[in-house]
Formats: C-alpha cells, structure tokens, sequence
C-alpha cells in the first residue's frame, strides 16, 4: 500500500525537512506501480530516467538549493500523447508504436526544468479519440475505484486521458498531464475523483502535443488537490515561441485565496438537466449549488440555447480536423510503414490500414466525407457557424455571472462491459455533453470530485469561466474543495 502523503506541498515539505528523498519516493512508486499493473495506466516506465534524476533531485534538496521548492522531485506521468525526449510516444497506436521523439513538449520540459521527476506515460484512447481508455493497444485502463477488479466487472477510468486520471487517483504520481480536445481531462478525472483542469485555449503550450483538433485541443492539468493543479499550472503556463497560438503576454502565477464566495454570480445552465443525467449527479448539482447560496452567492438560472446542437457541431469539426491531422501519417515520414509497398499508392493505404484501429478510420472517412466539395457548405461551414453562436452563448452568459456550475459527466463511472456495447461516436455523445462546448468556445473548465455515489465511485463537477479566468476557477474550486472535503475519501480508497 502505498502510504505517501497526497499532496505536493506535503511531499515536498517532507524533501525539505529531509524524512523522506526523492530517491526513495520513486523506488516505492516504481513498485507500487508494479503492483498495480492490472490497473493499465502506464503505458511505459521511465525506470532508469526516473531513478537518475531522482538522485539528482535529492543532491539538490542535500544542498537546499531546489531548482522549485514545490516541484523538485515531485513524480509526475504523461499522456503517450505528449512528445517526450528519448521515450516512446505511442499515441497508443499502432502507427507511432516504435516512434522515439527528438524533443520533449514544452510542458513536459517546463516540469522537468523545475525538477519534476517523469516516472512514464499514460494510457488513452488512440491518439485521443474517445471517452473512455478503452480503444488503445495496450488494452483498457481500469479505474481504480472498482471495488472489484474481476474482468467483467471493472469500470472505465474515463478517457481519453484515463492512464494519467488512474495514475493520480492511484497515488502513483502527484501531477499528471492529459489533454483535453472535448472533455479528454475532465472525463476520467470526474470518474476518477480527481482535479482536472481544461485551461483557456492559448494559455499553455501545445508544442510537442500530438495534434488532434488544433482549433480544440489544450494540454489539461491532473492532481488530487486544487492547490496542487495551481502548483503545476503556474510551472506550465505562459508564452512559448514554439506555439504561436498562446498568448503573447506572461502569464501572473496563480494564489489561491479560498474565502470568497461572498458575492459570486454561480450561473446554472438549464439545458445541461439533460435526458440520461443521474439522480445522483443532480443531487450533488444541487447541493453545491446551496451550499454555494449560504455562503453569500447569488445562485441564477441561466439559458444557454445552443448547447444541444453542441455535441454535433463538435462531431463534424472534430473529424474534419481529424481527417486532415491523420494524412501525415503515410508511412514516408515517420511512424509506422508497411511492408506492402509495390507502388507509393498501396504503400499509403496499407500503411493506414494497420497502422489506425477503427475509430480513427471512420473519423477520418466521416471528416473527408464533410469536407468534399459538394458537402463543405453543408456541414464544415454551418459547424463553424453554428460553433460561433456556441460561444457566444458564453459570451452572453458571463455579462449575467462570474462562473457556471454544471455536471462534468452524467454518472458516476460506467461498467467497462457496458460501456463498450456502444459505439465510439455513441459514446462520445453521452460522455463529452457537459464537456466540449467550452472546447469551441476556448474557456477554462475545471471538474472537481464532489462525494461518492451508492456505488462509491466518486462523483464529480464542472466549473467554467470566461477566458482567462483560471484564478477564479481554482478559487472557488478550493472553496468548494474545503466544504465537501473528498479527499477524505482517499484513506479509504488507499
Ligand atoms: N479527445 C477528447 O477530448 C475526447 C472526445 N471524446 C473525443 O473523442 O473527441
């Protein structure tokens, strides 16, 4: 069992006082993670790396000079979907299965930079398509809050990002990092019981993400605690020169002041009480809601009347944009090559006929079919415009309140033999409801666990903002955080 203490500042308090190394800490997750191998979240271990560099960390922590008094030797996991120098980068795909990247992601480097320990990466849907971590090489991640882990009686861990979400819930790493196209952060962390934060498009880098939907895709934040998404949100953030579309001015760290509430506009979107929504959830909606009330917010209900069009509007563009990421891989410049290869023709279509499973190929066949000539005006077009109306609903919305409080996901995490009797594009319509429309917007999201359901797995909500506001976001996360206190869960789940 492992028996770290669960937040970051805690465990780097320990490695500043000294009754613990980062060399130690490592070698008992390293094994835990052996342990839990059954759970499938890591995809590969960084063993030697970690070890490496965990003994510098502890050199560094001996000379009190940490490169970050917060992170330095901090563990941390990957997504497969973030370049990583000199680790495989799989996108769980057959396609990049031996692909060793060159360069590591800027948020990859800026954890590092600061001393973060990568102990590996993460499982997820091939390259992101999906909500579940079920359609990878690897096989599914398991949510570790299944009490029973018998083979037809686990539960998703949500996805795409599910092999990071079960990392942290797990407790074996502090941070991780997901993405986030539609809903691929907060998803798993909703059914894992952890903080997952989707930050305003442009306020993080994604050099070194493997591209899903450029105009959608962010890199997300994982962790137990709202504080600790703060800590690794403010070592990440920021300008880079490698992305063009972040932001050109530097970006303010965050401080976390939980004692406000006083005054807050909560905005509650009515069309997200939406067929298919669990009792359960709404009753966790509505209690946060008044607690929200008592404590000197003024709790409105708001109209948000694109919001069903949403999901589909965010189908069409996703594959649109699909269709056209996923033609590099033709088995000239990298990746996967097949050996069938008489002409350049048959090399390309046997190359992406073993190289994609299924749900990247029907994506890909969707998206060309929305973007031939005659269907362009039809479909992309009218996305794009109805995508408009999407976000300005938003931009209505918050002339009225401060944030808008809704559910991440519809239930509490979903038998993994249930789940895959639907269809990938099923399920994206019922997992990704409450999620994608602040993807088409560019917004922050940030689902946070709220208690546990009759099953005991955790169940979770959404905050989001208007651009830009994360420190408002984490601000009344960590106030919600105090009241409902989940993580006192975890002395059980552990
Ligand atoms: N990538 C994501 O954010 C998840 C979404 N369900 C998708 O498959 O597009």
């Amino acid at each position: 069992m492992n028996r770290l203490p669960l937040r970051v500042r805690q465990i780097s308090e320990c490695f500043r006082e000294k009754s613990l190394d980062p060399g130690s800490v490592v070698e008992q997750t390293l094994a835990a993670i052996d342990r839990q191998k059954t759970l499938n979240a890591f995809v590969r271990v960084a063993t030697t790396k970690a070890l490496q560099q965990a003994e510098q960390s502890r050199e560094r922590w001996n000379r009190n000079a940490p490169r970050d008094v917060n992170l330095d030797g901090v563990t941390v996991a990957v997504k497969d979907n973030f370049c990583t120098k000199g680790l495989h980068t799989t996108c769980a795909s057959r396609m990049l299965e031996n692909f060793v990247p060159t360069y590591s992601a800027t948020v990859v480097d800026r954890l590092e930079q600061r001393g973060a320990i990568v102990l590996g990466k993460t499982n997820l849907d091939q390259f992101g398509m999906g909500s579940g971590c079920v359609d990878s090489i690897f096989g599914p991640t398991r949510n570790s809050w299944s009490e029973n882990l018998a083979d037809d009686q686990f539960r998703i861990a949500g996805g795409s990002s599910g092999g990071s979400a079960v990392a942290v819930a797990a407790g074996l790493c502090y941070a991780a990092l997901g993405s986030d196209t539609g809903g691929s952060t907060r998803n798993p962390a909703s059914y894992c019981g952890i903080v997952g934060l989707k930050p305003t498009y442009g306020l993080l880098s994604r050099h070194g993400l493997i591209p899903l939907v450029n105009s959608m895709d962010v890199p997300g934040i994982m962790t137990r605690t709202i504080e600790d998404c703060a800590i690794v949100l403010n070592a990440i953030a920021g300008p880079d020169d490698r992305d063009s579309t972040t932001v050109k001015r530097p970006f303010l760290p965050i401080k976390l002041d939980s004692s406000f509430v006083k005054g807050l506009r909560v905005g509650i979107p009515r069309e997200y009480h939406c067929e298919g929504l669990d009792k359960e959830v709404l009753e966790c909606w509505t209690r946060v809601a008044d607690l929200l009330e008592r404590a000197g917010a003024t709790v409105t209900s708001v109209s948000m009347p694109y919001t069903a069009s949403s999901i589909f509007v965010y189908s069409i563009l996703n594959q649109c944009e699909v269709s056209s990421n996923m033609a590099r891989y033709d088995g000239i410049e990298y990746g996967h090559r097949s050996k069938e290869d008489a002409s350049t023709e048959q090399l390309y279509a046997k190359t992406r006929a073993e190289g994609f499973n299924s749900v990247v190929k029907n994506r890909i066949l969707s998206g060309n079919y929305f973007l031939l000539r005659r269907n362009y005006d039809k479909y992309f077009e009218k996305a794009l415009k109805v995508r408009r109306l999407i976000a300005e609903d938003f931009v209505r919305a918050f002339k009225d309140v401060d944030i808008l409080l809704t559910p991440t996901t519809l239930s509490d995490a979903p038998l993994y033999k249930d789940f895959i009797r639907s269809n990938n594009r099923d399920q994206c319509a019922v997992q990704d409801f409450c999620t994608q429309s602040a993807n088409m917007a560019g917004i922050p999201a940030l689902s946070l666990p709220i208690s546990l359901s009759s099953r005991r797995l955790p169940l979770s909500l959404q905050l989001m903002g208007d651009h830009f506001s994360e420190e408002l976001l984490l601000r009344v996360g960590a106030w919600i955080e105090k009241e409902v206190d989940f993580l006192a869960n975890y002395s059980e789940h552990r």
